[in-house]
């Protein structure tokens, strides 16, 4: 039976991992002569039995948001006390907890997520009463109503606080506990498909595998959002693939992973900046709020107040998870490929290879500040642009404190007036064209749509402010006069220079037919469209929003060879740019802002003092 030979390869699997325990952890290596599939299985029994009685100490604890302030989450300092509530530092890393964590849906009766589902329910209602209330005091017009609903009704999650798995052992158990998750997953499905038979889904790889049942879906996404780090990242890049990719159930589960992470407790908080800013940063502030305002895949965000008063965003990494990138990597994969989540392919190890890449430069905050500090400096004298002071006296390799702004997450405009709505969209354009063809510098978007959080439109200014910098990077000359010369190419409709462009920047070998040839010109005049025609171009009457998703890949689906990620990352960056003009519904004078950027563009000359003034990241 093929459920059995499903199990049996996950049990290998996890064998694997056990393997890699034994490997790493001081503490087994006296396992290591002796029988290590003996041994992992009956540590997988015994937790699997006791999971039933863990899984209520370690279920983490639903964070209560309190409103109207003041907040009791807020921590004050004076001078003459200047100590910061402490951390209970008794808590052992808690390996044994993360594992039990991980496995405890084996206890729940059909999959079920027992109180999280009830929960996840209650949440729902509750946010949409509110966001109806909210619809209702404004006039949004039908569009916004679609998304108010489509919004409304998407599954919600309330952040938990748990610890974050800091040691590669206790990351390792942590994958281990997740594997053995989805394997009582697969039993209990394949148990429901003798008795009531194969569910006829529309999904063919959710009706053939018993993997892929909604549960196991669903323990896969949680356990990402309790692990942080490389793994939530994998989860996150997969969450925004198409069904061809990632089979639906994945999907409609990984849409969890998108709202964020589960935050760290108080005391691991406390610890991180203890390490990182000395045990007096308490000093250097006036408050402290411990509820965070954001949690993302590799660190939280909190609101503080300098000592001279300026408001603060502090984002603090969670610990060790600059350290475990290689090996969460490597664990996501063991997982996939044992558990067949995901289609093996090339698609899986390129979004690897790029998460590795990202997240080793994402993790490294000092190059992150480094990286806002000269899009400060360049955007300096841009009107309608602001871009936060950096605070170097709280700020370290793992905490990046700046100045806290305001405003709307840019999507969110299209909630505003047709007028604000073409603005905004004109000034994301000038701002992607500045970017590409006159900086050479660019917050960059490798594998996402853009994160519409990383604009906030701050109405009052009427100006964009930018943050994160993390994935900043500085292009070469060469590729940026070729990418300009295709961009114009395609714009014109002029199919054999956008051919010839397109060998330049390697997206085309020469050795492609003609057939492959004319898919490759239709995806790359996509780009050009909107750059076609003066007077203004109308996102939202002209519906590419699928051509410009599907961008990426028809390009990659036509190539020979893979284009150089530079490339590849200019073209993400553009219809990046033309994706959150559809969001609001703007209309756009692009080709005015091209031809201006061409006008003025200097082809073949290396003396711009943007790459002159040192590469940050490339
Ligand atoms: N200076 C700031 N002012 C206001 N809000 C901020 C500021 N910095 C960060 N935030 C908030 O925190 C969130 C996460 O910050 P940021 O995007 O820098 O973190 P990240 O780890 O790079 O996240 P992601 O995984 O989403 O890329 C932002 O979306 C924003 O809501």
């Amino acid at each position: 039976m093929s459920w059995l030979n499903d199990v049996g390869k996950l049990i290998n699997g996890l064998s694997l991992v056990a393997k890699e325990i034994t490997k790493r952890s001081q503490a087994l290596q006296t396992a290591r002569t002796g029988d290590v599939e003996t041994l992992i299985s009956s540590s997988l029994k015994k937790a699997l039995v006791s999971a039933t009685e863990i899984s209520g100490l370690t279920r983490g604890t639903v964070r209560e948001f309190t409103n109207p302030k003041p907040k009791e989450s807020i921590v004050y300092f004076n001078d003459s006390s200047d100590v910061a509530q402490s951390a209970p530092s008794t808590d052992k890393d808690g390996a044994v907890d993360q594992f039990a964590a991980s496995v405890r849906d084996v206890s729940n009766d059909g999959g079920k997520l027992d109180g999280e589902n009830e929960a996840k329910v209650l949440e729902s209602s509750v946010e949409k009463e509110s966001l109806v209330k909210e619809f209702e005091s404004i006039d949004l017009g039908d569009r916004v109503d679609v998304d108010i609903e489509r919004e409304a009704t998407a599954k919600r999650r309330r952040p938990r606080e748990r610890k974050v798995p800091s040691t590669p052992f206790s990351r390792l158990l942590g994958f281990a506990g997740l594997g053995a998750g989805l394997a009582w997953g697969t039993v209990q499905e394949s148990t429901k498909r003798i008795m009531y038979g194969t569910p006829s889904s529309q999904d063919k790889q959710a009706a053939i595998s018993p993997f892929l049942s909604d549960q196991n879906a669903e323990r896969l996404a949680y356990a990402l959002c309790r692990m942080r780090g490389a793994a939530l990242k994998i989860g996150q890049m997969l969450s925004i693939q198409d069904e061809s990719l990632v089979p639906a159930p994945i999907l409609a589960a990984l849409d969890i992973v998108r709202q964020g992470a589960d935050v760290m407790p108080r005391w691991q908080l406390n610890q991180v900046l203890d390490a990182e800013l000395g045990s007096d940063w308490q000093s250097k502030l006036t408050s402290f709020d411990y509820e965070p305002m954001a949690a993302a895949s590799i660190g939280q965000v909190h609101r503080a107040v300098t000592k001279d008063g300026m408001q603060v965003a502090m984002k603090i990494q969670y610990p060790g998870v600059a350290d475990s990138i290689e090996s969460d990597i490597q664990n996501v994969k063991i997982l996939l490929d044992y558990t067949n989540l995901i289609p093996k392919g090339l698609y899986l190890d390129s979004a690897m290879k790029v998460a590795r890449e990202e997240l080793s430069r994402e993790c490294d905050y000092e190059m992150e500040a480094a990286n806002q500090k000269r899009f400060r400096d360049v955007l300096s004298n841009a009107k309608g642009f602001y871009v936060p002071y950096v605070v170097d006296d709280t700020s370290s390799k793992r905490v990046l404190t700046t100045e806290l702004v305001s405003g709307i997450p840019i999507d969110k405009v299209a909630q505003l007036s047709q007028e604000t709505r073409n603005y905004v969209g004109k000034k994301l354009l000038e701002l992607t064209l500045m970017e590409l063809f006159v900086f050479r510098f660019m917050q960059a978007c490798f594998h996402t749509d853009p994160n519409w959080s990383n604009f906030l439109y701050d109405e009052a200014t009427k100006t964009i402010n930018l943050i994160d910098f993390g994935a900043a990077r500085a292009y070469p000359k060469s590729f940026v006069d070729e990418y300009l010369r295709m961009v114009v190419a395609c714009a014109n409709g002029d199919r054999e220079s956008a051919i010839e462009m397109s060998r330049r920047l390697g997206f085309l070998t020469g050795m492609e037919n003609v057939i492959m040839l004319d898919a490759h010109v239709q995806a790359a005049f996509i780009v050009g469209m909107p750059f076609a025609k003066p007077g203004g171009y109308d996102f939202c009457a002209n519906n590419i929003t699928q051509s410009i998703s599907n961008l990426g890949a028809t390009m990659l689906r036509h190539r020979l060879t893979p284009p150089p990620d530079e490339a590849y990352s200019l073209h993400r960056k553009l219809s990046g740019a033309f994706l959150a003009c559809i969001k609001i519904g703007a209309v756009v004078p692009c080709r005015e802002l091209l031809l201006d950027v061409y006008e003025h563009y200097q082809f073949g000359e290396e003396s711009d003092e943007f790459l002159s003034s040192g590469s940050i990241s490339s």
